[in-house]
């Protein structure tokens, strides 16, 4: 679809914005007030000629769940910024972006702790088996009280092991160590100085070693983002090195994970059960074993989505184009000045 511009005030040039994901129409707006506009999505075979042929003039694209990767960059001579509606930046071809000056944008902090929610309502439900014990209500099963075969396992008072520790994990470590009276370990390459910036959290949750916390935690969360040293971190050995009966969530990235291993985990393994939001292939292959196995709860990436979360994400993602291509400094701009 593309939008025809309004009269022009003739106060600013006029772009031309590729919109490779669907944006509310109060963003598309926004964006359609000062610039020409191709709504595209490449995902759908219809919108694909119309993507490539925006693609060649776009000054500014902005969606997400989409890779925009070295090819794709080839084809898009003109580009000036990437506004991508996530915080994840794995999407996107960070050297090729970075050679050619083109500034990448992402959405951090608004989405924190309704991503924290998720992950904790994931972790409540894997270990009180709530979608198991649901189904049998479901399905007519409940015709006597349950049994111990049926029983959960306890959330407050364990010890919850993170793996990362950025803004999304430490608001999932806040739910835990304030609200659930959970001792948090946490695995970064960099110890947090909680007393700056989660005071909150000090003396409630500590920099471990990861053998120290895997032989420790109940739960272990992996809230990592995904890249060339994260990529297949959580795997046979990690998994080994867990405590008996531990219960595996991962809120992060499905690549981070090797899941194969946390299969064999599953069945052979320390591990009680999985929670998992997000997966090495989205959406899940019907033949994933994951999908079925009567220990794993799958969601289908839905860490951030809620009605709230995905509008504060389209309107930061807008705010940083804007910016971005009035040759201001977006409000979150990746990597930060400070990296
Ligand atoms: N399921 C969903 O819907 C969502 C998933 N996400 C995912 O969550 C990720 C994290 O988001 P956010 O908390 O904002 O990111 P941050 O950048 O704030 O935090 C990342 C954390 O991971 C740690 N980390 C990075 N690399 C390594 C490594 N090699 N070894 C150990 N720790 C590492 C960082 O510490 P250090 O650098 O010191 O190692 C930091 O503690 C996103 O990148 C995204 O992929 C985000 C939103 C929604
Ligand atoms: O996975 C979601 C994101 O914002 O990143």
């Amino acid at each position: 679809m593309s939008l025809a511009p309004p009269s022009t005030d003739g106060s600013a040039v006029r772009k031309q914005v590729l919109v490779f994901r669907e944006l509310p129409p109060d963003q598309l707006a926004r964006l359609t007030a000062v610039h020409d506009v191709t709504v595209a999505n490449p995902r759908k075979p219809d919108e694909r000629a119309l993507f490539d042929a925006a693609l060649a003039q776009a000054h500014g694209l902005i969606g997400s769940s989409f890779p925009i990767d070295a090819a794709v960059l080839a084809r898009a001579p003109r580009l000036q910024v990437v506004s991508s509606i996530s915080v994840g930046v794995d999407n996107y071809a960070l050297d090729a972006l970075q050679a050619r000056g083109i500034v990448l944008c992402h959405t951090p902090g608004v989405l924190d702790e309704t991503v924290a929610d998720s992950v904790f309502a994931l972790l409540m439900a894997t270990s009180r088996r709530l979608v198991e014990l649901s189904q049998l209500v479901r399905e007519g099963r409940w015709t006597h009280n349950i049994g111990e075969d049926l029983f959960g396992s306890d959330v407050h008072g364990k010890t919850l092991g993170l793996l990362g520790f950025g803004r999304i994990g430490q608001a999932v470590a806040r739910r835990a160590a304030l609200g659930f009276g959970m001792p948090v370990m946490y695995h970064a390459r960099r110890p947090v100085d909680l007393a700056t910036q989660a005071p909150e959290l000090q003396g409630k949750a500590i920099h471990a070693p990861l053998p120290v916390l895997l032989a420790q935690a109940d739960f272990v969360v992996a809230m990592l983002p995904l890249s060339d040293s994260t990529r297949g971190m959580v795997n046979a050995d990690l998994f080994a090195a867990m405590k008996p009966g531990a219960i595996f969530i991962n809120g992060g990235r499905g690549a981070t994970v090797v899941e194969q291993d946390l299969l064999h985990a599953l069945d052979h393994g320390p591990l009680r059960a999985a929670g998992l939001d997000v997966f090495a292939t989205e959406p899940l292959p019907l033949a994933s074993p994951l999908r079925t196995h009567p220990r794993v709860t799958p969601l289908p990436h839905i860490g951030s989505a809620t009605h709230d979360t995905r509008h504060a994400m389209a309107a930061l993602a807008t705010t940083n184009l804007l910016q971005a291509l009035a040759g201001e400094r977006p409000a979150a701009v990746y990597p930060p000045a400070h990296a």
